[in-house]
Protein backbone atom coordinates (compact mmCIF):
# COMPACT_ATOMS: atom_id res chain seq x y z
CA UNK A 1 0.00 0.00 0.00
CA UNK A 2 1.44 3.81 -1.05
CA UNK A 3 2.05 6.17 2.08
CA UNK A 4 -0.98 8.12 0.07
CA UNK A 5 -3.26 5.41 1.06
CA UNK A 6 -2.57 5.36 4.51
CA UNK A 7 -3.58 9.36 5.00
CA UNK A 8 -6.94 8.82 5.39
CA UNK A 9 -7.32 11.42 8.40
CA UNK A 10 -9.65 14.34 7.66
CA UNK A 11 -8.42 17.57 6.86
CA UNK A 12 -7.73 19.81 9.85
CA UNK A 13 -10.34 23.25 9.84
CA UNK A 14 -8.14 25.96 10.17
CA UNK A 15 -9.42 29.73 10.78
CA UNK A 16 -7.18 33.19 9.99
CA UNK A 17 -7.91 35.61 12.29
CA UNK A 18 -6.34 38.86 10.53
CA UNK A 19 -7.02 39.19 6.80
CA UNK A 20 -4.30 41.78 5.35
CA UNK A 21 -0.80 40.69 4.10
CA UNK A 22 0.32 37.35 5.92
CA UNK A 23 -3.49 36.48 6.15
CA UNK A 24 -4.18 36.67 2.69
CA UNK A 25 -1.28 34.65 2.33
CA UNK A 26 -1.91 32.45 4.61
CA UNK A 27 -5.51 31.74 2.84
CA UNK A 28 -3.48 30.83 -0.74
CA UNK A 29 -1.05 28.84 0.83
CA UNK A 30 -4.10 26.45 2.25
CA UNK A 31 -5.85 26.35 -1.04
CA UNK A 32 -2.85 24.15 -1.81
CA UNK A 33 -3.04 21.66 0.70
CA UNK A 34 -5.66 18.87 1.16
CA UNK A 35 -4.19 18.22 4.79
CA UNK A 36 -5.85 21.49 5.87
CA UNK A 37 -8.85 23.25 4.77
CA UNK A 38 -9.56 27.00 5.38
CA UNK A 39 -12.63 27.23 6.93
CA UNK A 40 -12.96 30.85 9.10
CA UNK A 41 -11.27 34.16 8.73
CA UNK A 42 -12.15 37.55 10.28
CA UNK A 43 -11.35 40.95 9.78
CA UNK A 44 -11.38 44.05 11.96
CA UNK A 45 -15.08 44.72 10.78
CA UNK A 46 -16.57 41.13 10.42
CA UNK A 47 -15.67 37.78 10.02
CA UNK A 48 -16.72 34.40 7.46
CA UNK A 49 -17.20 31.14 7.88
CA UNK A 50 -18.33 28.12 6.22
CA UNK A 51 -17.85 24.42 7.62
CA UNK A 52 -16.98 23.20 4.12
CA UNK A 53 -14.42 25.57 3.42
CA UNK A 54 -14.13 28.91 2.52
CA UNK A 55 -13.33 30.25 -1.19
CA UNK A 56 -10.26 32.06 -0.88
CA UNK A 57 -10.63 34.23 -4.06
CA UNK A 58 -13.75 35.30 -2.86
CA UNK A 59 -12.43 36.01 0.36
CA UNK A 60 -9.74 38.30 -0.94
CA UNK A 61 -11.72 39.84 -3.49
CA UNK A 62 -14.60 40.88 -1.29
CA UNK A 63 -11.86 42.07 1.06
CA UNK A 64 -9.86 44.30 -1.51
CA UNK A 65 -13.05 45.86 -3.00
CA UNK A 66 -15.34 46.39 0.39
CA UNK A 67 -12.98 45.94 3.37
CA UNK A 68 -14.03 43.32 5.07
CA UNK A 69 -14.76 39.25 4.83
CA UNK A 70 -18.01 40.43 6.70
CA UNK A 71 -19.80 41.70 3.12
CA UNK A 72 -19.50 37.89 1.91
CA UNK A 73 -22.92 36.80 0.93
CA UNK A 74 -24.56 33.61 3.19
CA UNK A 75 -21.11 32.81 4.91
CA UNK A 76 -19.65 37.27 6.06
CA UNK A 77 -21.18 38.67 8.84
CA UNK A 78 -20.49 42.34 9.78
CA UNK A 79 -19.37 42.89 13.70
CA UNK A 80 -17.11 45.01 15.76
CA UNK A 81 -16.00 42.08 17.50
CA UNK A 82 -15.32 39.83 14.95
CA UNK A 83 -12.68 37.38 17.12
CA UNK A 84 -15.56 36.77 19.83
CA UNK A 85 -18.10 36.15 17.59
CA UNK A 86 -16.28 34.08 15.59
CA UNK A 87 -14.79 31.89 18.32
CA UNK A 88 -18.64 31.81 19.25
CA UNK A 89 -20.03 30.91 16.35
CA UNK A 90 -17.31 29.00 13.96
CA UNK A 91 -17.35 25.31 15.72
CA UNK A 92 -15.93 23.14 14.82
CA UNK A 93 -12.43 24.89 14.35
CA UNK A 94 -9.39 22.81 14.83
CA UNK A 95 -6.58 25.76 14.83
CA UNK A 96 -6.20 28.87 14.23
CA UNK A 97 -3.19 31.40 12.60
CA UNK A 98 -2.91 34.79 14.83
CA UNK A 99 -2.01 36.50 11.32
CA UNK A 100 -3.31 39.58 13.85
CA UNK A 101 -1.30 43.54 14.18
CA UNK A 102 0.45 42.85 17.86
CA UNK A 103 -0.64 46.42 18.46
CA UNK A 104 -0.55 47.49 21.03
CA UNK A 105 2.38 45.32 22.19
CA UNK A 106 -0.40 42.78 24.42
CA UNK A 107 -3.12 42.57 21.70
CA UNK A 108 -2.09 38.79 20.55
CA UNK A 109 -2.05 37.48 24.59
CA UNK A 110 -5.33 39.44 25.07
CA UNK A 111 -6.91 37.44 22.55
CA UNK A 112 -4.97 34.30 23.61
CA UNK A 113 -7.16 35.18 26.61
CA UNK A 114 -10.23 35.38 24.90
CA UNK A 115 -9.80 32.11 23.22
CA UNK A 116 -9.09 30.43 27.10
CA UNK A 117 -12.19 32.17 28.52
CA UNK A 118 -14.35 30.80 25.86
CA UNK A 119 -13.89 27.55 26.66
CA UNK A 120 -12.62 26.64 22.89
CA UNK A 121 -9.80 23.89 22.88
CA UNK A 122 -7.42 23.38 19.70
CA UNK A 123 -4.51 24.79 18.73
CA UNK A 124 -3.17 28.21 18.09
CA UNK A 125 0.05 29.86 16.09
CA UNK A 126 1.24 33.13 15.93
CA UNK A 127 4.01 35.09 14.32
CA UNK A 128 4.53 36.81 16.89
CA UNK A 129 7.81 39.11 16.76
CA UNK A 130 8.43 41.01 20.28
CA UNK A 131 10.62 39.44 23.20
CA UNK A 132 8.13 41.31 25.49
CA UNK A 133 4.76 39.85 23.56
CA UNK A 134 6.38 36.18 23.87
CA UNK A 135 7.04 36.73 27.37
CA UNK A 136 3.61 38.20 28.08
CA UNK A 137 2.75 34.77 26.34
CA UNK A 138 4.96 32.15 28.11
CA UNK A 139 3.59 33.60 31.50
CA UNK A 140 0.04 32.47 30.25
CA UNK A 141 1.11 29.08 30.09
CA UNK A 142 -0.37 27.24 33.25
CA UNK A 143 -4.05 28.85 32.11
CA UNK A 144 -3.63 27.66 28.26
CA UNK A 145 -2.72 24.20 29.71
CA UNK A 146 -5.57 23.96 31.75
CA UNK A 147 -7.44 25.15 29.08
CA UNK A 148 -6.43 22.30 26.92
CA UNK A 149 -5.01 24.57 24.48
CA UNK A 150 -1.60 23.81 22.49
CA UNK A 151 -0.03 27.12 21.60
CA UNK A 152 3.18 27.53 18.94
CA UNK A 153 4.23 31.68 19.53
CA UNK A 154 7.01 32.82 17.75
CA UNK A 155 6.23 30.39 14.66
CA UNK A 156 6.88 33.05 11.43
CA UNK A 157 10.09 33.46 9.98
CA UNK A 158 11.55 35.44 12.43
CA UNK A 159 11.30 34.20 14.59
CA UNK A 160 10.06 30.94 13.33
CA UNK A 161 12.00 29.50 10.57
CA UNK A 162 15.26 30.77 11.58
CA UNK A 163 15.10 30.13 14.97
CA UNK A 164 14.14 26.62 14.17
CA UNK A 165 17.28 26.62 11.73
CA UNK A 166 19.47 27.82 14.37
CA UNK A 167 18.02 24.96 16.63
CA UNK A 168 19.20 22.53 14.51
CA UNK A 169 22.81 23.98 13.74
CA UNK A 170 23.06 24.36 17.44
CA UNK A 171 24.01 20.41 17.34
CA UNK A 172 27.00 20.55 15.36
CA UNK A 173 28.64 22.40 18.76
CA UNK A 174 29.33 21.66 22.49
CA UNK A 175 29.15 25.55 23.15
CA UNK A 176 27.02 28.65 21.36
CA UNK A 177 28.73 32.18 21.17
CA UNK A 178 26.41 33.63 19.05
CA UNK A 179 23.61 33.64 16.64
CA UNK A 180 23.12 36.25 14.29
CA UNK A 181 19.77 36.80 12.59
CA UNK A 182 19.84 39.41 9.29
CA UNK A 183 16.53 39.55 6.86
CA UNK A 184 15.97 41.15 3.85
CA UNK A 185 12.06 41.63 3.02
CA UNK A 186 11.11 43.49 -0.06
CA UNK A 187 7.59 44.37 -0.56
CA UNK A 188 5.74 46.50 -3.77
CA UNK A 189 4.10 48.75 -0.90
CA UNK A 190 3.41 49.31 2.17
CA UNK A 191 -0.36 49.12 2.58
CA UNK A 192 0.11 45.79 1.42
CA UNK A 193 1.72 44.64 5.00
CA UNK A 194 0.52 47.78 7.29
CA UNK A 195 1.05 46.20 10.77
CA UNK A 196 4.19 44.45 9.83
CA UNK A 197 5.95 48.10 8.46
CA UNK A 198 4.35 50.26 11.71
CA UNK A 199 5.67 47.25 13.76
CA UNK A 200 9.23 47.97 12.12
CA UNK A 201 9.23 51.74 12.83
CA UNK A 202 8.53 50.59 16.42
CA UNK A 203 11.95 49.50 16.46
CA UNK A 204 13.53 52.44 14.73
CA UNK A 205 15.70 54.67 17.31
CA UNK A 206 13.10 57.58 18.61
CA UNK A 207 10.55 55.43 17.78
CA UNK A 208 7.91 52.93 20.50
CA UNK A 209 5.48 50.69 19.68
CA UNK A 210 2.80 52.92 20.73
CA UNK A 211 3.87 56.37 18.56
CA UNK A 212 4.64 53.51 15.75
CA UNK A 213 0.71 52.68 16.11
CA UNK A 214 -0.07 55.84 17.03
CA UNK A 215 1.31 57.24 13.23
CA UNK A 216 -1.21 58.17 10.58
CA UNK A 217 -0.25 56.81 6.97
CA UNK A 218 0.41 60.05 5.74
CA UNK A 219 3.50 60.15 8.60
CA UNK A 220 4.39 56.88 7.61
CA UNK A 221 4.39 57.88 3.85
CA UNK A 222 6.29 60.72 5.02
CA UNK A 223 9.08 58.66 7.12
CA UNK A 224 9.11 56.17 4.07
CA UNK A 225 9.83 59.27 1.15
CA UNK A 226 13.18 60.40 3.46
CA UNK A 227 14.42 57.04 3.17
CA UNK A 228 13.30 56.36 -0.15
CA UNK A 229 11.16 53.31 1.41
CA UNK A 230 13.62 51.74 2.97
CA UNK A 231 14.34 50.71 6.66
CA UNK A 232 17.57 49.61 8.02
CA UNK A 233 16.86 47.91 11.49
CA UNK A 234 19.82 47.05 14.11
CA UNK A 235 19.70 45.49 17.59
CA UNK A 236 16.01 44.39 17.39
CA UNK A 237 14.00 43.01 20.30
CA UNK A 238 13.18 40.25 18.44
CA UNK A 239 11.86 37.03 20.53
CA UNK A 240 14.31 34.44 18.88
CA UNK A 241 16.69 35.78 22.08
CA UNK A 242 14.36 34.04 24.31
CA UNK A 243 13.10 31.36 22.38
CA UNK A 244 16.66 30.02 21.92
CA UNK A 245 17.58 30.49 26.02
CA UNK A 246 14.73 29.11 27.17
CA UNK A 247 15.51 25.79 24.45
CA UNK A 248 18.95 25.73 26.21
CA UNK A 249 20.81 26.37 23.26
CA UNK A 250 22.32 29.83 24.03
CA UNK A 251 22.23 33.07 26.02
CA UNK A 252 19.61 35.63 25.00
CA UNK A 253 22.57 38.62 24.95
CA UNK A 254 24.07 36.61 22.38
CA UNK A 255 21.27 36.90 20.05
CA UNK A 256 21.28 39.61 17.24
CA UNK A 257 18.45 40.38 14.87
CA UNK A 258 18.64 43.11 11.61
CA UNK A 259 17.47 43.68 8.67
CA UNK A 260 16.91 46.11 5.97
CA UNK A 261 13.30 46.41 4.34
CA UNK A 262 12.29 48.00 1.33
CA UNK A 263 8.78 48.93 1.03
CA UNK A 264 9.16 49.50 -2.83
CA UNK A 265 10.81 46.70 -4.28
CA UNK A 266 9.64 43.14 -4.12
CA UNK A 267 13.08 42.45 -4.48
CA UNK A 268 14.91 41.34 -1.69
CA UNK A 269 17.60 44.11 -0.49
CA UNK A 270 19.83 41.67 0.85
CA UNK A 271 19.31 37.48 1.41
CA UNK A 272 17.65 36.40 4.80
CA UNK A 273 20.66 34.36 6.83
CA UNK A 274 20.99 33.13 10.42
CA UNK A 275 24.80 32.06 11.58
CA UNK A 276 25.31 30.03 14.40
CA UNK A 277 28.53 30.29 15.60
CA UNK A 278 29.78 27.70 17.97
CA UNK A 279 32.75 25.41 19.44
CA UNK A 280 32.53 21.82 18.57
CA UNK A 281 33.75 19.02 20.82
CA UNK A 282 37.21 19.32 19.14
CA UNK A 283 37.67 22.77 20.13
CA UNK A 284 36.76 24.04 16.58
CA UNK A 285 35.27 27.50 16.45
CA UNK A 286 32.69 27.31 13.29
CA UNK A 287 29.70 29.06 11.69
CA UNK A 288 26.58 27.40 9.94
CA UNK A 289 25.27 29.21 8.15
CA UNK A 290 21.38 28.98 6.97
CA UNK A 291 20.32 31.01 3.87
CA UNK A 292 16.86 31.97 2.52
CA UNK A 293 16.54 31.69 -1.65
CA UNK A 294 16.01 35.22 -2.46
CA UNK A 295 12.87 34.43 -4.55
CA UNK A 296 10.76 33.11 -1.23
CA UNK A 297 8.83 35.92 -0.09
CA UNK A 298 8.37 37.02 3.08
CA UNK A 299 4.45 35.55 3.04
CA UNK A 300 6.03 31.98 1.82
CA UNK A 301 8.50 32.14 4.81
CA UNK A 302 6.23 33.01 7.34
CA UNK A 303 2.89 31.29 6.44
CA UNK A 304 4.78 27.79 5.33
CA UNK A 305 6.00 27.70 8.95
CA UNK A 306 2.96 29.07 10.99
CA UNK A 307 0.78 25.37 9.13
CA UNK A 308 3.88 23.27 9.76
CA UNK A 309 4.05 24.35 13.16
CA UNK A 310 0.10 23.89 13.71
CA UNK A 311 0.44 20.86 12.05
CA UNK A 312 3.07 19.96 14.92
CA UNK A 313 1.07 21.52 16.98
CA UNK A 314 -2.17 19.28 16.42
CA UNK A 315 -0.33 16.54 16.82
CA UNK A 316 0.90 17.64 20.45
CA UNK A 317 -2.48 18.27 20.82
CA UNK A 318 -4.25 15.33 19.78
CA UNK A 319 -1.80 13.52 22.38
CA UNK A 320 -3.13 15.59 25.19
CA UNK A 321 0.01 18.10 25.11
CA UNK A 322 -1.61 21.46 26.09
CA UNK A 323 0.19 24.46 27.07
CA UNK A 324 2.90 26.93 24.99
CA UNK A 325 5.88 25.92 22.61
CA UNK A 326 8.22 27.53 20.86
CA UNK A 327 9.91 27.19 16.97
CA UNK A 328 12.84 26.70 18.91
CA UNK A 329 11.77 23.39 20.70
CA UNK A 330 9.39 21.96 18.12
CA UNK A 331 9.72 21.13 14.38
CA UNK A 332 7.46 21.63 12.18
CA UNK A 333 5.64 19.16 9.82
CA UNK A 334 5.59 19.72 6.45
CA UNK A 335 2.08 19.88 5.52
CA UNK A 336 0.66 17.91 1.98
N1 LIG B 1 7.43 36.38 12.56
C1 LIG B 1 7.57 36.87 11.34
O1 LIG B 1 8.47 36.45 10.63
C2 LIG B 1 6.66 37.93 10.82
C3 LIG B 1 6.93 38.49 9.56
C4 LIG B 1 6.06 39.44 9.06
C5 LIG B 1 4.96 39.84 9.81
N2 LIG B 1 4.73 39.29 11.04
C6 LIG B 1 3.59 39.71 11.86
O2 LIG B 1 2.37 39.39 11.24
C7 LIG B 1 1.35 40.26 11.73
C8 LIG B 1 0.40 40.64 10.59
O3 LIG B 1 1.06 41.52 9.70
P1 LIG B 1 0.38 42.07 8.35
O4 LIG B 1 1.40 43.00 7.76
O5 LIG B 1 -0.16 40.96 7.54
O6 LIG B 1 -0.83 42.94 8.90
P2 LIG B 1 -1.89 43.82 8.07
O7 LIG B 1 -1.90 45.18 8.67
O8 LIG B 1 -1.66 43.69 6.61
O9 LIG B 1 -3.27 43.06 8.41
C9 LIG B 1 -3.81 43.04 9.68
C10 LIG B 1 -5.19 42.41 9.61
O10 LIG B 1 -5.68 42.27 10.95
C11 LIG B 1 -7.01 42.74 10.99
N3 LIG B 1 -7.31 43.22 12.35
C12 LIG B 1 -6.76 44.28 12.99
N4 LIG B 1 -7.32 44.40 14.21
C13 LIG B 1 -8.22 43.40 14.33
C14 LIG B 1 -9.13 43.02 15.34
N5 LIG B 1 -9.21 43.68 16.49
N6 LIG B 1 -9.93 41.95 15.12
C15 LIG B 1 -9.87 41.27 13.96
N7 LIG B 1 -9.02 41.58 12.97
C16 LIG B 1 -8.22 42.64 13.15
C17 LIG B 1 -7.08 43.84 9.95
O11 LIG B 1 -8.43 44.06 9.55
C18 LIG B 1 -6.23 43.23 8.85
O12 LIG B 1 -7.03 42.37 8.08
C19 LIG B 1 2.09 41.43 12.37
O13 LIG B 1 1.95 41.36 13.77
C20 LIG B 1 3.53 41.22 11.98
O14 LIG B 1 4.46 41.64 12.94
C21 LIG B 1 5.56 38.33 11.54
Amino acid sequence: MSIENLNIAPALRVGVLGFGGLGQAAAKVLAGKREMTLVAVADQKGYAYAAEGLNFKDCIAIYQSQGSVGYLESVGTLTNNSIQDLIDTAQPVDGYFLALPNLPNDFIPSVARQFIQSGWRGVLVDAIKRTSAVEQLIAMKDELQAAGITYMTGCGATPGLLTAAAALAAQSYAEIHKVEITFGVGIANWEAYRATVREDIGHIPGYTVETARAMTDAEVEALLDKTNGVLTLENMEHADDVMLELAGIVERDRVTVGGVVDTRNPKKPLSTNVKVTGRTFEGKISTHTFTLGDETSMAANVCGPAFGYLKAGMQLHKRGIYGIFTAAEIMPQFVK
